[in-house]
């Protein structure tokens, strides 16, 4: 569905990217996983249009994404951290991102899934850090849309929240969503990802599933064969 071919970026003399191969399959969920600073949220950022890649090309659904931005209206998105205007009430925001799209959207049934309904009339700046994210998250899912991308979706949730969100994500696999996400809960990667591409140095250092990463550096513990990763990486 989503093909990173050779991708590079650079920020000043930073060499973040420098040469990203990956497929993103159609129905799967994949998380893109690297030490902080890696770049995920930069190639997330370049499949987005948000950040330009110095060499490299996107092809979404075999279509060269060069000059044709259409594939961004069937992709929902949850930046890592979103900025609003903090004297902007929830409902207003919901209202505000709603009008931005002209699309069926699915708000009452998420702001009452995120039990946010007693929060609709509170500023943005008055909001914990936790409900903050579940407001993104409807923000970012109300739109039901086929792919979905998120960044960080775990950022200041509680348990139950988490629960919730990997219910509902489990339940969006199942009606054959594609799902991009990246996370350092690796608890939560686990439980729902089909799919582990791990960057470091600027490359896809492992791709594959949970079990060949599991087999690959003889751990049977997920959060182990991560790390495992790293420390034979730097050996
Ligand atoms: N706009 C920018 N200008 C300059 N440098 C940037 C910019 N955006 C990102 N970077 C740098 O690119 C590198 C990768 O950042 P990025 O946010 O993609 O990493 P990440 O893997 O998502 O990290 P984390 O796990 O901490 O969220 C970092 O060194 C960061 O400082």
């Amino acid at each position: 569905m989503v093909e990173f071919n050779d991708i590079h970026k650079r920020f000043d003399n930073n060499d973040v990217l420098t040469g990203i191969n990956l497929s993103i399959q159609k129905g799967r969920t994949t998380a893109i996983l690297g030490p902080n600073g890696s770049g995920k949220t930069t190639l997330i950022k370049i499949l987005l249009g948000m950040n330009h890649a110095n060499k490299g090309e996107i092809f979404v659904d075999e279509s060269n994404i060069k000059n044709n931005w259409s594939y961004r209206k069937y992709i929902d998105y949850l930046p890592q951290i979103a900025n609003f205007p903090g004297n902007i009430k929830v409902k207003e925001i919901i209202a505000m991102i709603k009008d931005l799209r002209s699309q069926p959207t699915r708000d009452e049934e998420l702001i009452e899934y995120f039990e946010l309904t007693p929060y609709l009339n509170i500023k943005l700046s008055h909001l914990s850090g936790g409900y903050k994210q579940k407001v993104n998250l409807v923000l970012s899912l109300m739109f039901n849309s086929p792919f979905i991308i998120l960044d960080e979706p775990t950022s200041g949730l509680d348990p139950v929240s988490l629960i919730k969100l990997k219910d509902l994500l489990k339940k969006e696999q199942a009606n054959g969503k594609t799902i991009l996400i990246t996370s350092h809960i690796m608890s939560f990667v686990e439980e729902i990802s089909d799919h582990i591409s791990f960057i470091l140095d600027g490359k896809v250092y492992f791709d594959g599933s949970i079990e060949e990463l599991k087999s690959t550096t003889e751990e049977t513990n997920f959060e182990y064969a991560i790390a495992n990763l790293l420390k034979n990486h730097h050996a």
